[in-house]
């Protein structure tokens, strides 16, 4: 017999006993082995929730209606209660909406500032103590005689003892380089490095904060425009030092009267090709000459009043919430940005005139869209952006459009510089999408004012990007 078995054989069934008749009072779970200590629990449970019962029937309505709970009462009327923001001095000091494009552009110069320190401080960076060792390998001792070890580096004899940014005689003579050229230099670099080691740590904890007052700013704005709304946005949690308050806005489906048609339109190419120029200045007639790269995606509004020229709509004039979509051209951030083409109608391909490789990736973008935009074949315009700059050109007016006449689509030689074109291009990829949509409700047979979530493609299903107030 196996050791459990006789384990097993000599274990005593444990059988619940019988609750006697007169400990029925400390109820079921009483027959329990740790029956005092249970039944007190249990009834202390039924306790609390005969109490919870009677409280929802006693509940006074009020309470609902004025949520008591976030709100005090003053001179009758229940007002919300204000949850404070945490501010630092320069927080408070840079409160005001209008220091904003100050503030952005403080921002913009602070991280310049930084970048060039980093590569600046990159070179001078004189390695500390450490273990590594470079070991050359040679084939015989004659070798190993002639061996000289700033041939063999291509460095200067001062900075042969360094393990890490042993600088190049060409580095040397091209790049400026601080305090490093010389025996004496390169100690004295050390302790500048120190001192710029601090200031740039200083810089950065300065852009960090500069940023977080950009984002407090930028909800205030959002903020304001909201101010007569009847339902405004609700502050979810309070700002802190590090991070902007954080407001549950209501859907924008609150602004459904407003208008006829919402359209979504989505600007895509290359990092630095001007896609956020080109939509800033076809929303606010604005443009800053700043590049500050995209981050994930970002969308603006503005509404127009679109009228067909073929009479299209009964010839009425109709009313259109354009939402453009400006997506970050880089390529750390594809996977994010092709998740919204699908919800896009139109699509406007951009490149920089001045740059050879942007106009060549206009396939790949192509290719991408086919891939995941709502159709294989939605309309899109490529414009080619930066036409103020002739001097700087690398594609000629003729390639380009040789290349959209080959692809069947618009192309717009725009700058978001002079604003050049840029309302005709948006304009034309309006006319585009409006056409489809006229198409699409006629074909449906639907009258236009049924036409909430028609899809523009066949196989495609209803989204709410397709039409207005679907
Ligand atoms: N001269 C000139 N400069 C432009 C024009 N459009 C954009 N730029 C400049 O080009 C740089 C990049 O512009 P952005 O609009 O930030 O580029 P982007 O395509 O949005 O870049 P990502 O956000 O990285 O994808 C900025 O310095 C702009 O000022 C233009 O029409 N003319």
């Amino acid at each position: 017999m196996g050791s459990f078995s006789k384990a097993k054989a000599g274990q005593r069934i444990h059988r619940e006993r019988t609750q006697p008749e007169k400990r029925k009072k400390f109820g079921l779970l009483e027959k329990k082995k740790d029956y005092k200590k249970r039944a007190l629990h249990y009834q202390e449970n039924e306790k609390e929730l005969k109490k919870l019962r009677k409280s929802a029937i006693d509940r006074n309505p009020d309470e609902f209606h004025h949520h008591m709970v976030s709100s005090k009462l003053k001179d009758g009327q229940h007002f919300e209660k204000t949850i404070e923001d945490e501010d630092t001095l320069l927080q408070k000091q840079l409160s005001d909406v209008k220091d904003l494009e100050y503030v952005k552009n403080a921002l913009y110069t602070e991280k310049k500032r930084i970048s060039t320190m980093k590569s600046e401080l990159h070179l001078m960076d004189v390695a500390g103590p450490s273990q590594a060792k470079h070991t050359i390998f040679l084939d015989d001792n004659e070798e190993v005689r002639r061996f000289d070890p700033v041939k063999y580096f291509d460095t200067d004899v001062a900075l042969l003892g360094r393990k890490a940014n042993r600088l190049r005689n060409k580095d040397l003579s091209d790049k400026r380089i601080l305090g490093a050229t010389t025996k004496q230099g390169v100690k004295e670099a050390e302790q500048e490095a120190q001192i710029r080691y601090n200031e740039l740590s200083k810089r950065i904890n300065r852009a960090k904060e500069l940023e977080v007052v950009v984002a407090k700013l930028e909800l205030k704005k959002h903020l304001a425009k909201e101010k007569g709304n009847e339902l405004r946005p609700k502050k979810i949690k309070k700002g802190k030092a590090n991070r902007a308050a954080i407001y549950e806005f209501p859907l924008s489906q609150l602004h459904m009267g407003d208008y006829d048609y919402l359209i979504k339109f989505l600007a895509l190419g290359d990092s630095g090709v001007g896609k956020t120029s080109f939509l800033h200045r076809y929303t606010d007639n604005t443009f800053t000459g700043q590049f500050i790269s995209t981050v994930g995606i970002d969308f603006k509004e503005k509404k127009v009043v679109y009228k067909s020229a073929r009479g299209g709509f009964g010839g009425r004039g109709q009313r259109v919430l354009l939402q453009l979509w400006d997506t970050a051209g880089q390529e750390r951030f594809r996977s994010l940005t092709t998740a919204f083409f699908r919800d896009a109608m139109g699509f406007i391909l951009i490149f920089d005139i001045t740059n050879e490789q942007s106009f060549l990736n206009i396939r790949d973008w192509l290719s991408q869209l086919k891939v995941h935009a709502y159709c294989e074949t939605p309309d899109i315009i490529i414009c080619g952006n930066k036409a103020d700059l002739e001097n700087r050109r690398q594609v000629s007016t003729a390639r380009a459009k040789q290349l959209a006449d080959q692809l069947g689509l618009p192309y717009f030689e725009t700058s978001a510089c002079t604003s050049t074109n840029v309302e005709r291009a948006v304009d034309c990829l309006l006319d585009l999408v409006m056409q489809r949509i006229q198409q699409s409700v006629e074909t449906s047979g639907l009258p236009l004012a049924e036409c909430r979530g028609v899809s523009l493609d066949a196989d495609a299903p209803p989204t709410a990007g397709y039409c207005a107030n679907c």
